[in-house]
């Protein structure tokens, strides 16, 4: 005999949030949704057997998902093993020759396997593989500008072999996504004219992936709530002329650059709308999509 506990729970609302998530379900039935993973947001267990859970719920009910994943933490940890430190500008990390072929071990090797694994254990099939694979991400060396603070003048700044997604070929994910499977893509590309590797931003590569599919979604999993105001209040929407004063007037710096700009980028490609949202809130997924609070910032054409 088996009694029932006294901390039951409430079966009627467990009920009731089902039956609220079915007009969203049928909305994104059928739709590509890009999930940019950062690697903070992997450092938790719980929240990362969580993350797998509702990607394989995803796929369970008829989304296609492909997840792109970042490692910065994960690469400082080897890094500094080895004793070699890094630099970063405007979220970048300076990557020289001594730097790449551990970013690219780390990344498309422990990382990716990570990711995919934890979303195999919920029972999806993932399968990881990097933006050298089928010519997934084609990249050019970034040219970065940023001003000097003594002239005001912008100037360029040599940052080895960081890339810039130039062509996606998606016909790997397509491949991947019609067959029952999960892409998970770790963001290293190939030189488009050099054949050279390189580490490409993982924001970056999640938006021109998010464009190139026209994503019904990009949703990026970071380790604060949204975009925040000079004020620290969330903003729950950010348009694209507001978003380049944000970063001209220093309320967006460090790693929310790229994140925002990427996202500014990916709808302009086609993705139909961008959000930021906190990935230290377990099932954060879930809730953009099935349910009607939306807790990011919101980042449309
Ligand atoms: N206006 C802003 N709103 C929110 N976060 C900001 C803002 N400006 C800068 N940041 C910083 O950006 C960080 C997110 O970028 P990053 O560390 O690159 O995240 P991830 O590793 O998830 O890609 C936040 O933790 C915060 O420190
Ligand atoms: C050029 C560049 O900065 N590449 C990143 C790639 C990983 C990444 O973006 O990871 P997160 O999303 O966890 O920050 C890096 O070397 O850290």
């Amino acid at each position: 005999m088996k009694l029932q506990s006294s901390h039951h729970p409430d079966y009627h609302e467990e009920a009731a949030v089902l039956a609220r998530a079915l007009p969203f379900l049928r909305r994104y039935a059928g739709d590509t949704i890009v999930v940019k993973y950062g690697g903070h947001a992997m450092s938790s267990q719980t929240l990362a057997e969580s993350f797998g859970r509702d990607i394989a719920l995803l796929k369970q009910v008829g989304v296609n998902p492909i997840i792109v994943h970042g490692g910065g933490p994960q690469i400082n940890a080897m890094l500094e093993k080895l004793a070699i430190t890094s630099q970063f500008v405007e979220g970048l990390r300076v990557t020289d020759s001594s730097m790449i072929g551990v970013i690219e071990m780390v990344l498309s090797g422990t990382v990716n396997k990570q990711v995919a694994a934890l979303i195999g254990s919920a029972g999806a099939m993932a399968v990881g593989i990097s933006g050298k694979d089928g010519g997934l991400i084609q990249a050019r060396k970034l040219k970065k500008h940023i001003k000097n603070t003594a002239t005001g003048q912008k100037q360029e700044v040599d940052l080895g072999f960081v890339g810039v997604p130039v062509k996606i070929d998606p016909r790997v994910l397509y491949a991947l996504s019609g067959s029952g499977l999960i892409p998970v893509v770790a963001p290293i590309g190939v030189g488009e004219e050099d054949n050279e590797t390189y580490n490409i931003n993982a924001d970056m590569a999640a938006g021109a992936i998010a464009g190139s599919v026209n994503a019904t979604r990009l949703l990026m999993l970071t380790d604060v709530s949204g975009v925040m105001d000079h004020n620290g209040n969330l903003i729950s929407e950010l348009t694209a002329e507001e978003a380049i004063k944000g970063i001209e007037s220093g309320m967006i710096t460090d790693g929310m650059i790229p994140k925002v700009e990427t996202c500014l980028a990916a709808v302009k490609a086609g993705a139909k709308a961008a959000v930021i949202l906190d990935g230290r809130v377990a099932h954060a997924c879930l809730l953009e999509l099935f349910t009607a609070a939306g807790p990011g910032t919101l980042i449309k054409a």
